[in-house]
């Protein structure tokens, strides 16, 4: 049977932080306000949750149920699609957490390549996430392609060969590396209801010019507004105002990754900006020092005074 949601996943989407308390419990009463606040401050309509922004890795399956069914009950009327991140290492909790996004109606799974055993070739990822994809046949979908941080260096394009042929829910590739021709190779042999989507928000241009059809990534959260106002820019062909936008985001990135940038001092720095509480990260993450945080949203407000 083709998936149920086959609504095409565009535009951006938030990589969401995960929720958790000052004891290190997850905490779900934030979930509700935090999609209120991505729709309403960031015209963010879209979700990924349970990622590497959301700590998936260091989260338990149990966990990751219980937040999955959160952010798909509390999206529902409100947001366009929740995808959810249900890679893991052991392809056994790989598939549970898939049946479960099917239960609680998600709206698509991705899956990440697992980065303890590595797959060796393209086909043994392929044949993993076929495993995976087949425990949801009904919803879309998505390769997650993070080399950086999987140390898994199997080309996109050569993953998704022939891949709709071993998954026929394939709807797509969350694309998180630098290779523009990776990029652009995947995104020529997508059929028009695949959806690439970019996800290094510091070059984020650089992709739309390439023909990505949306972005999922972190800055999405704070900034999601900016780069909202930078895709518009660039679909009416305005590259300087395009391009204004990208290298300022760039400015204040690169400012925060000389102080040392990771998902705890993302987090922190969410917190302040937000004003949502969704506390520290979880170990072996460190949490950020607030005054490490407080600079760069001093360095933020500079490059994005309020209009
Ligand atoms: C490694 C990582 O977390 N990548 C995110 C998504 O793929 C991005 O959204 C980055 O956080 C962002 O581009 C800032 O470097
Ligand atoms: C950034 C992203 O897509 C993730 O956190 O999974």
């Amino acid at each position: 049977m083709a998936p149920a949601a086959d609504k095409k996943l565009t535009g951006l989407v938030a990589a969401t932080f995960t929720p958790i308390t000052t004891q290190g419990e997850i905490n779900l009463s934030v979930i509700g306000p935090y999609i209120d606040y991505l729709k309403e401050k960031q015209g963010v309509n879209s979700v990924f949750v349970n990622g590497t922004t959301g700590e998936s890795m260091s989260l338990s399956v149990e966990e990751r149920k219980i937040l999955a069914e959160e952010w798909c009950q509390r999206a529902k009327g409100k947001m366009d699609q929740v995808i959810v991140h249900v890679g893991c290492l052991s392809l056994k909790d790989a598939q549970e957490l898939a049946r479960h996004a099917a239960q609680i109606e998600a709206d698509g799974i991705a899956v990440i390549a697992p980065s303890f055993f590595k797959p060796s070739t393209a086909d043994a990822l392929k044949t993993f996430l076929r495993e995976v994809a087949s425990a949801a046949p009904t919803l879309p979908f998505y390769y997650y392609h993070i080399p950086s941080v999987t140390g898994v260096n199997v080309k996109a394009r050569e993953l998704i060969e022939g891949i709709e042929k071993m998954i026929p829910s394939f709807r797509g590739v969350k694309f998180s590396g630098n290779d523009l021709m990776d990029l652009g190779q995947c995104i020529s042999y997508s059929p028009p209801h695949w959806s690439v989507l970019y996800g290094m928000d510091e070059q984020l241009l650089g992709a739309l010019a390439m023909g990505a059809h949306g972005a999922v990534g972190s800055t999405y959260n704070y900034m999601g507004c900016h780069f909202n106002k930078l895709i518009s820019a660039f679909e009416k062909g305005d590259l300087v105002q395009a391009r204004t936008i990208q290298f300022k985001m760039q400015e204040l990135l690169s400012f925060a990754m000389k102080l040392g940038f990771d998902v705890g001092v993302n987090k922190q720095l969410m917190n302040e900006l937000s004003g949502l509480d969704l506390g520290p990260p979880r170990l072996p993450l460190m949490t950020c020092a607030t005054a490490h945080a407080l600079a760069i949203k001093q360095k933020y407000n500079s490059i994005f005074p309020e209009e």
